[in-house]
């Protein structure tokens, strides 16, 4: 049998379309009438435009492309947090969408936090405890770990959250942007988990602006122009690609 038959695909996305609505504000939408502001106001963000591709598992598939280009848009459709206007995504799993905005609570502490982050997940109360001595340990936060995590800076707190979301196996993970808010030594060690994951047959989403963490982690790439799939394909000529487009 050919290997390419044996792949399993885990993420297809088919002629995914996303549109943001919403209504303008200031000078020139309070200068109309409230009338016609409100079918002049709305704006319309065609933030996809008909995407499609097929992942298969054990690839780790970094996407790039300029700010507003469509990129965390299209981890939130994977993710089921957006509905499309047109088109589909289908998946082997429910994606796990890791983003530094993934809720956690401030004012708890970094422990706390932990309790709170597992449980969502879907750890049971004995696996977060048994977790719990691992995560403090890669997030490198122990002397901070009973200090509210609003006392945390945004590197900090994105540490602490990459470490609950790497407690569980994910078969599908998104990461959104996590690793650019940490230090060196903590993204080193968080592209080595995701490689690991990786080899044990999961798919990775990795949204980046950094091309050597895409170089460095991923399979292939995808770069995403203005809602559009510009270029699918081995990291390091896409890389080169876009890089020859800024
Ligand atoms: N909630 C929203 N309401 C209206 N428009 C939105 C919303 N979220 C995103 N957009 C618009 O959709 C487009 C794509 O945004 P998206 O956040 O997916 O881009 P991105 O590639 O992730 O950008 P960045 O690299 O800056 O994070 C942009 O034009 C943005 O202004």
């Amino acid at each position: 049998m050919d290997a390419l038959e044996t792949r399993r695909p885990t993420v297809v996305v088919d002629g995914l379309e996303v549109e943001y609505r919403s209504f303008a504000s200031g000078k020139a939408a309070a200068d109309r009438p409230s009338l016609l502001r409100r079918q002049r106001g709305v704006r319309v963000v065609h933030a996809l435009k008909g995407v499609s591709f097929r992942v298969d598992e054990g690839e780790s598939i970094g996407v790039i492309g300029h700010n507003g280009s469509g990129k965390s848009t299209l981890m939130r459709a994977i993710a089921g947090l957006q509905s499309p206007a047109a088109g589909a995504v289908y998946a082997s799993a429910r994606p796990a969408l890791l983003g530094v905005n993934a809720a956690l609570i401030p004012d708890l502490s970094g422990d706390k936090n932990i309790t709170l982050g597992g449980l969502a997940l879907g750890l049971t109360p004995e696996e977060v405890e048994a977790a719990r001595e691992e995560i403090v340990e890669f997030s490198g936060l122990a002397e901070f770990i009973d200090l509210p995590m609003k006392t945390y800076s945004s590197g900090m707190q994105a540490r602490l959250r990459f470490s609950i979301a790497m407690a569980r196996h994910h078969q599908i993970l998104l990461v959104d942007e996590a690793l650019a808010v940490g230090d060196k030594e903590f993204r080193a060690k968080s592209e080595q988990r995701i490689r690991d994951m990786r080899d044990q047959a999961s798919t990775v989403f990795l949204v980046s602006h950094s091309m050597s963490s895409i170089r460095d982690t991923c399979t292939r790439v995808l770069w995403i122009d203005h809602g559009e799939l510009r270029m699918d394909g081995e990291p390091k000529a896409v890389v080169k690609a876009y890089n020859a487009s800024r």
